[in-house]
């Protein structure tokens, strides 16, 4: 198991926002992330929240923007947000926003040039929890959240491993990625032309086929620019009502895709996920 080196500290709400790098053995690259540490975690072990963000993030958008700390604090949860893809000179990328470093879509790269690096899913799924409940004050108990590309990854995570969290939350997340632009871009640079291998990461087919109870919140804004063409929120919609899922979905009115929207919102995110996960 890789250490954890502490590149930067900060307290913060009582507790400590922290960054870390590591050696990923899943990713075959140096990884940074950032931690949010509740007070109590000096304490005791705490549950945590795992953040994924969207296409063009880092570790940092979510700490600068999104004001979570405050109510992590309060209710003793930490914030764990990882980097949206693998890193480094080394590392495969594309010049455009979409694809590539900033852009790994939560997914395990079946394709050359993507293979040797791009394995998200695995990563997000097993290696950083192991290593950061093995080094860090976290207790087992896991829920999960993101953003646009986050979204996504955070859905379909859950969704297949819903024994590994408690609860699941999205903020405009890439709904139907089967079905629109930036989905079908990354999957078939990441999973080849095969569509069937697709569908192993597409929430609104995931969610078709599940049959459980977990816990699922939604916020979608209204006034969102990649609402239609990117995000079909409505196919997440029709599938949880197809199999009576425990999905609220909330159309909220006038607001964009923005972390604008996100700092609106986190506090009753943070909320839901505290109904769930023990301390
Ligand atoms: N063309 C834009 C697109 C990038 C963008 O909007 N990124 C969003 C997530 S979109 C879906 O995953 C984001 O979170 N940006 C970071 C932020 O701090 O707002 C561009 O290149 O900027």
């Amino acid at each position: 198991m890789s250490a954890l080196t502490l590149v930067q500290e900060q307290k913060c709400f009582g507790g400590r926002q922290v960054r870390y790098k590591h050696n990923s053995a899943v990713l075959n690259c140096e990884m940074q992330f950032s931690v949010f540490l509740p007070p109590q975690a000096a304490e005791h072990k705490v549950p945590a929240l795992y953040w994924l963000s969207g296409l063009t993030c880092s570790d940092e958008n979510f700490s600068v923007k999104a004001g979570a700390q405050r109510v992590a604090a309060e209710l003793g949860i930490a914030l764990i947000i990882p980097d949206t893809s693998p890193r480094g000179d080394g590392v495969a990328d594309d010049p455009a926003y979409d694809l590539g470093q900033g852009a790994g879509f939560y997914v395990n790269a079946t394709q050359a040039p993507w293979t040797q690096h791009y394995q998200m899913y695995d990563y997000i799924l097993t290696e950083l929890p192991t290593l950061l409940e093995a080094q860090l004050p976290l207790s087992d108990q896991r829920a999960i959240s993101g953003h646009s590309m986050g979204g996504h990854g955070a859905l379909v995570l859950a969704l297949r491993n819903p024994q590994r969290f408690t609860s699941v939350s999205a903020f405009a997340p890439i709904a139907n990625p089967l079905n629109c632009p930036w989905g079908q871009k990354a999957f078939t640079a990441y999973l080849g032309d095969d569509r069937t291998a697709w569908e192993e990461y597409d929430a609104s087919l995931l969610l078709a086929q599940y049959r459980g109870d977990l816990p699922m919140l939604v916020d979608q804004g209204d006034a969102d620019n990649f609402l239609a063409e990117q995000l079909k929120p409505q196919a997440l919609y029709t599938a949880g009502m197809q199999v009576k899922a425990n999905l609220l979905l909330r159309m909220q009115p006038g607001y964009d895709h923005s972390y604008y929207f996100i700092a609106s919102f986190i506090e009753e995110h943070l909320r839901f996920h505290a109904g769930y996960l023990q301390d």
